[in-house]
């Protein structure tokens, strides 16, 4: 379809950056989450390797130092005689030279009542001062009361002035109750406890480790050969933070993990909220199990005897194996930006195929529209014509195409000047639009051509007729220029389809033929094609083909009518008047081919031949005898045309003097300037110039002042009417009193009547032509002694 443009809606035309926008947002967040997906599990797994092999180092580490302990128990195990202090010390000093975290190792020996006293003197003996057996009451020691047993501190590697000795471990529960497990189960038993003798500030929690020492050589296969066996315990108390630090630091374990350490749970449900580390590798505030495990963190033990401590390692924070998701935000930036690049450069890109698009558009609109007037041009009406005959063949419908062609308008353009002729045309497109409907197509075709295509009439031949004669009466309405009213009107030709043609050609050509007709026909009306038109229009092809043959062939023949001196009725001069002998339809007078001749430009050669033919039969007259030759306004036109004259006055000798020129008004319409010097021109050498057909055409006065004429022939309308129009007599009178003052002659044409030719006489006309004085003949049929004008008109 055909039609106006319209701009997509905004949404449509940022569609594809919005989908790209949309998808790329998309993509950046599932995109940036599969990475942050994978760079939690790669992380996972590289922390939870390294937190095992920490925890694996730790675990080592620890049994360094239980085995250091077992090695201890081992001396008192294997040696025949009792260890002395000075080899425990020396002993213990050694295994644990250089392994911090050891706070202290102690010899507790099995003692009953019976050796309670031999082993408070020995202890003294052996520099121990005060030493005696002591329990644990309240904050402070008291001796101890008899007992069947005790496991007082005998040994230590504490200075000998230390509270802890004689301390019974019988006399406290917990301690007590690990050594029982460690004989029973002849195992290491471990406990956190407080150390009733601490380092100055020294806040940290400590681990008791215990380990049974039985007699040498005794069975220790069941509890009750442990219980009977038992010899004493080795004690140990390790710094638990400072110990786990140690085996850190010398095993060069990884900063990237945290590791913290709670108390074991053993039989009691301790709160994981309250359970605070015992140890944290993390230089931050330690925190609650429940805290941990809430992220991301590896669980594992460390066993310290027959204790389970708990592992917790967490990532360090900021360290390398806490992910950072670094890879993730990376993906999501660059996903962004490209994102953003992406619909940045399709909103460019649409906005500029939107400008694109409309310049096109534009352009378009430009090649199809007429930019004087607004209105379609002709290349959008065929295109709709086409468009509307496809549609109403198919539809089985009719259609009309008027094809229309303003009458005067050159007039307007000419005597006013294009400006005036282009406000006009823009007018009548308006006054045209206002007659029509909005299905109905108007077009300008060009110049003053218009055309319109009307659909959708139940009977298209009276409404397409009703509509031009509608347009013909708006048109001839009186235009209103800037300073002139003007009045024009308009032929107009109408085809209907499919009746006159089944295409645009056919269609088209018929309302062309039918506008043809209205012009001929007088103007400012309109014709229906009818068949009869396209035969006259064969007639006239085949016209044109015997016209072109016939100029080729010299067909042509001039005959001459005689003009005279109304004051001495002696001939002047002769008229050279055109025929055509065609070789079937004889003697075609001019009328019936001059306007063909005219349209097809045949008439520059006719034109010549008769003009040299007119010089060369005019050259034999007597040399007072003038000839008069018409030239048409298309052969005016013409560069040569002054080159043709000298050259046919030059080749046949006849002198300028003895020619004139009739031109008709129609000639001055256009190219007033170039006519005029083209006028003096043919003056200067002696040709007189005659304005043929007077008082026929359009403001003849003011061409016989603007033009230097010589002569006035007056039409023959005025001559026929003189006798029942009066007024005729008056314009005769008129045009020749003008014509003196101007210094002209005037010849009276169609003169038939002797009546006519009196009057005329009587009103002053200089000459007179008619079949009264001679009708057009061949030259050879001509007198060769001019008549009396007397004896003439007596004969007529
Ligand atoms: N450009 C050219 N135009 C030419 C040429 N030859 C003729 N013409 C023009 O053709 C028109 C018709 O001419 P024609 O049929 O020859 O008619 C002329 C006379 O026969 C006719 N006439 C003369 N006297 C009378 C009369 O008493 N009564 C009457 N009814 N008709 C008469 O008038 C025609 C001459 O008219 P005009 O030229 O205005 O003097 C005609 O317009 C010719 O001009 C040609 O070679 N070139």
């Amino acid at each position: 379809m055909i039609g106006r443009w319209r701009p997509l809606p905004l949404f449509r035309l940022y569609r594809p950056a919005l989908v790209a926008a949309s998808l790329g947002v998309l993509f950046s967040v599932v995109g940036a989450a599969a990475v942050a997906r994978w760079e939690d599990r790669v992380n996972r797994v590289e922390f939870e390797s390294t937190a095992e092999t920490e925890a694996i180092v730790m675990q080592n580490g620890m049994n360094e130092y239980i085995s250091r302990l077992v090695a201890l128990r081992t001396l008192f195990e294997s040696t025949n005689e009792d260890v002395t202090r000075s080899e425990f010390e020396t002993f213990a000093g050694r295994l644990f030279e250089r392994h911090p975290g050891m706070l202290r190792v102690a010899w507790l020996p099995r003692v009953n009542r019976k050796e309670r006293a031999e082993y408070e003197a020995a202890a003294a003996a052996d520099g121990v001062s005060g030493y005696r057996i002591k329990s644990l009451q309240g904050d402070g020691f008291a001796t101890a009361p008899q007992e069947d047993e005790y496991f007082p501190v005998f040994y230590s590697t504490q200075p000998k002035t230390s509270p802890v000795y004689g301390m019974d471990y019988a006399t406290i529960p917990d301690r007590y109750a690990a050594i029982e497990r460690a004989r029973d189960g002849d195992r290491i038993a471990a406990l956190r406890t407080r150390l009733y003798e601490p380092r100055e500030g020294d806040q940290l929690p400590n681990v008791l480790v215990v380990v049974p020492v039985y007699a040498k050589g005794t069975s220790r296969d069941t509890v009750a050969d442990r219980r009977r066996n038992q010899a004493g315990v080795i004690v140990a108390a390790f710094d638990l933070p400072l110990l786990l630090r140690a085996i850190r630091t010398t095993t060069a374990a990884s900063p990237a993990i945290s590791v913290n350490v709670y108390p074991p749970f053993t039989g009691q449900i301790v709160s994981l909220e309250q359970s605070l580390p015992d140890f944290s590798s993390s230089a931050t505030a330690p925190q609650s199990m429940a805290d941990v495990s809430k992220g991301v963190h590896w669980s594992g033990n460390l066993r310290i005897g027959d204790t389970d401590w708990q592992v917790r390692a967490l990532p360090t924070a900021g360290g390398p194996l806490e992910t950072a998701y670094d890879r993730a935000l990376t993906v999501l930036v660059v996903g962004m930006l490209l994102t953003m690049s992406l619909a940045s450069y399709l909103v460019l890109a649409s906005r500029n195929s939107r400008r694109l698009s409309l310049a096109n558009r534009r352009v378009l609109e430009l090649a199809q529209t007429d930019i004087l007037t607004g209105l379609p041009n002709r290349a959008f009406f065929l295109a709709r014509l086409d468009e509307i005959n496809r549609q109403m063949r198919e539809d089985g419908l009719t259609f009309s195409i008027l094809m229309l062609d303003l009458d005067r308008f050159k007039n307007v353009n000419d005597s006013l000047g294009h400006g005036a002729g282009d406000l006009l045309l823009r007018q009548v497109a308006q006054r045209l639009k206002s007659a029509l409907r909005q299905s109905d197509v108007l077009a300008r075709l060009g110049g003053d051509e218009f055309a319109i295509i009307q659909e959708g009439c139940d009977d298209q031949r009276v409404c397409s007729a009703e509509l031009a004669g509608r347009i013909a009466k708006l048109v001839t309405e009186p235009f209103l220029l800037p300073g002139h009213r003007v009045e024009i009107g308009t032929s107009i030709g109408i085809a209907i389809a499919p009746e006159h043609g089944s295409n645009q050609e056919q269609l088209l050509r018929k309302a062309d033929l039918a506008l043809y007709r209205s012009k001929a026909a007088g103007r400012n009306c309109f014709t229906i094609y009818d068949e009869a038109m396209s035969a006259e229009l064969e007639a006239r092809n085949m016209l044109e083909g015997d016209l072109r043959d016939a100029i080729a062939r010299c067909q042509f023949e001039l005959h001459y009518q005689p003009f005279v001196d109304v004051a001495s009725g002696q001939r002047c001069g002769f008229e050279a008047l055109v025929r055509w002998r065609h070789p079937t339809r004889g003697l075609i007078p001019p009328d019936q081919f001059i306007p063909l001749a005219e349209e097809t430009g045949l008439i520059v050669a006719l034109g010549e031949w008769v003009l040299r033919r007119a010089c060369e039969d005019a050259a034999s007259w007597p040399s007072d005898a003038r000839v008069a030759v018409n030239l048409s306004p298309v052969q005016f036109k013409e560069a040569e045309l002054f080159d043709v004259i000298c050259a046919a006055l030059g080749d046949s000798g006849l002198p300028p003097e003895r020619l004139e020129i009739e031109i008709t008004e129609s000639v001055l319409l256009e190219r007033g300037i170039e006519n005029h010097a083209f006028m003096e021109r043919l003056k200067s050498i002696g040709i007189e110039l005659a304005l043929d057909d007077f008082g026929t055409g359009y403001s003849s006065l003011s061409y016989l002042t603007a033009f230097p004429f010589d002569k006035i022939k007056i039409d023959k309308s005025f001559i026929s009417n003189l006798s029942h129009r009066p007024h005729s007599s008056a314009i005769i009178s008129s045009i020749v009193t003008l014509a003196r003052g101007l210094d002209m002659s005037v010849t009276a044409e169609g003169v038939e009547t002797s009546e006519q030719f009196e009057r005329l006489k009587g009103l002053g006309v200089n000459f007179a032509q008619g079949y009264l004085l001679g009708r057009p003949q061949p030259i050879e049929r001509i007198a060769p002694e001019p008549p009396v004008a007397g004896s003439r008109l007596d004969a007529a």
